[in-house]
């Protein structure tokens, strides 16, 4: 390979262990300091730091950042473009902050501002040093350097503490430019050619991200429900266990977002109240979560509640109640019929019903029809839990109560702008959910999975619970959404 041209715009490649190793003076027993990018870290921090709360994957919204500190810096370009691979220590400040959350970063640095690069993806111009003038971006955004990363996935690279893997099976192609997702979500991904996806994990835990532990599992038991992993990168952080950083799968090109689906359905309501058919797919959109769970209880551990677990499991329900009425306090009025709801499932003879691995944060959003049927994405869990806390075995139907919450919020989207002030257009919305959650449940029953309606109470809890994590994550990323999961609250209280 030809060296790049340098410029005043470049990152210094220096030997593999200095240029690969922990950047940074902040942080005690770090190695020999890499000088150019560290130089360059430096100079990116002040711009980092305004740029990143910006981002819509970024968690400490509100809360002022009190230090940034650069934990690992691997320059996986040098030149112009020079490609920069950050992970980086978000502190914020106050007695309750505790140890702060690792960004993924993968910074472009150009002396020109490339023209796919929009305003956003712009973190500003370096000033003073080696690299003064030159521009500073997110390089998700720049198809050459996104290439180059396929590049190390397919010829599986190390790079000091940063290692690229490679499932077995057919080659990868190294050379197809890729594009940024412009899909809403958690993390960032990259669309190669429509042949591959790359999701980069924006904030980072040590250990195996789900996403990657449960499609590899799925993926080697042969499962067609979810696409195909194809390479993955991973890092290993401050001397634990690799954390992913990325995962390479299969791109699903000939394939309808579930979540748009459903609302095309729904908004046929508003001129043709006709039932139309979308009950026919969740139907088999059941079928297939109960095809996923049933594989992910033979391959992963399982469990059985017992008396202690239950009250496990609803304590800790109890418990994010309590932080999300300290987040949203109009929660407050709900308080007392929640709690007495998850006391409920305490004496719901629930013993000897199995936990197991689920995919955890289950929606319409999540589900793609493709022609050979529906096809599970995301198996990451709720983003705002703990790494730990989403690798707990957990009752299989939590995914189906997550999956009845977005038929819900599928119906209530068509009264968007307008609550209350059609009640004949509610009324058809309540049905068209009504329907669809019949459906999904009778195929997951169908397709081998537990029937939801045996366990009622632990249903009502599951679904609870999943509306309070709703709520929090509407009023930290759309306020306007809010009214959605807090009129199922109050739909759910009253049956308590
Ligand atoms: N393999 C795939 N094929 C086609 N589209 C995909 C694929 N994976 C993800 N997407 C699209 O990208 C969106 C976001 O992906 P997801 O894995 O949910 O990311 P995040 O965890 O960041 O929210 C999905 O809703 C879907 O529209
Ligand atoms: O897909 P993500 O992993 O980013 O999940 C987060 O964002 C989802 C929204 O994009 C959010 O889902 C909620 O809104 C959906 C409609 O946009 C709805 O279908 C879901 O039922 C509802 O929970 C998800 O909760 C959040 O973790």
């Amino acid at each position: 390979m030809s060296e790049p041209s340098r410029s005043q715009a470049h990152v210094h490649r220096e030997p593999s262990d200095a240029a690969t190793g922990p950047v940074g003076t902040r942080a005690p027993g770090v190695r020999r300091t890499a000088a150019g990018v560290s130089e360059l870290v430096q100079a990116a921090l002040p711009l980092i730091a305004e740029w990143l709360p910006t981002q819509r994957w970024y968690a400490g919204k509100g809360r002022p950042i009190a230090a940034l500190t650069p934990v690992v810096g691997t320059p996986l370009q040098v030149g112009d473009p020079a490609l920069l691979h950050l992970l980086l220590r978000v502190e914020h400040g106050g007695a309750t902050a505790g140890p702060g959350d690792v960004y993924q970063l993968l910074l472009g640095i150009r002396s020109e501002q490339p023209a796919s690069v929009g305003p956003m993806a712009v973190l500003g111009r370096l000033a003073g040093g080696t690299y003064d003038g030159a521009t500073l971006y997110d390089a998700v955004h720049d198809p050459e350097l996104t290439g180059r990363l396929l590049e190390h996935l397919a010829t599986g690279d190390r790079f000091g503490s940063l290692s690229f893997r490679r499932t077995p099976g057919p080659g990868l192609p190294g050379n197809l430019p890729g594009r940024a997702s412009t899909a809403e979500q958690s993390n960032s991904s990259v669309i190669y050619d429509t042949a591959f996806i790359l999701k980069l994990f924006r904030r980072i835990s040590p250990g195996t991200n789900p996403d990657l532990e449960l499609s590899l599992a799925l993926s080697r038991a042969g499962s067609t429900r979810i696409p195909r992993v194809a390479a993955w990168f991973e890092c290993r952080l401050e001397r634990s266990e690799p954390a992913t950083l990325g995962l390479l799968q299969r791109y699903l090109a000939d394939a309808e977002d579930g979540w748009e689906l459903a609302l095309d359905q729904v908004a046929r309501l508003k001129g043709d109240p006709s039932p139309g058919n979308f009950a026919i797919e969740a139907h088999r959109l059941g079928r297939a979560t109960a095809e996923v769970h049933r594989v992910l209880a033979r391959t992963m551990p399982t469990a059985r509640l017992d008396r202690a677990r239950t009250a496990e499991l609803a304590g800790a329900m109890a418990d994010r109640l309590d932080s999300a009425v300290t987040a949203v306090p109009g929660l407050m009025r709900y308080r007392p019929a929640l709690r007495a709801a998850f006391q409920q499932l305490t004496a719901a003879h629930l013993d000897g019903l199995q936990v197991q691995r689920i995919h955890g944060d289950l929606h319409l959003g999540q589900a793609m029809r493709t022609p050979q049927g529906w096809v599970l994405l995301d198996f990451e869990g709720e983003p705002a839990k703990p790494l730990a806390e989403r690798r707990l075995p957990q009752p299989a139907l939590r995914d189906v109560a997550a999956m009845l919450r977005s038929f819900d919020y599928a119906a209530a989207h068509l009264l968007a702008g307008a609550p209350g002030q059609d009640p004949e257009l509610a009324q058809l919305a309540a049905a068209w959910a009504a329907r669809n959650r019949a459906a999904y449940c009778a195929g997951y029953t169908a397709g081998g999975g537990l029937d939801p309606a045996g366990t009622p109470e632990l249903m009502r809890a599951l679904e609870i619970d999943k509306a309070v994590y709703e709520v929090v994550y509407e009023a930290r990323h759309r306020p306007s959404w809010l009214p959605i999961p807090l009129a199922a609250i109050n739909r759910l209280a009253d049956t308590v």
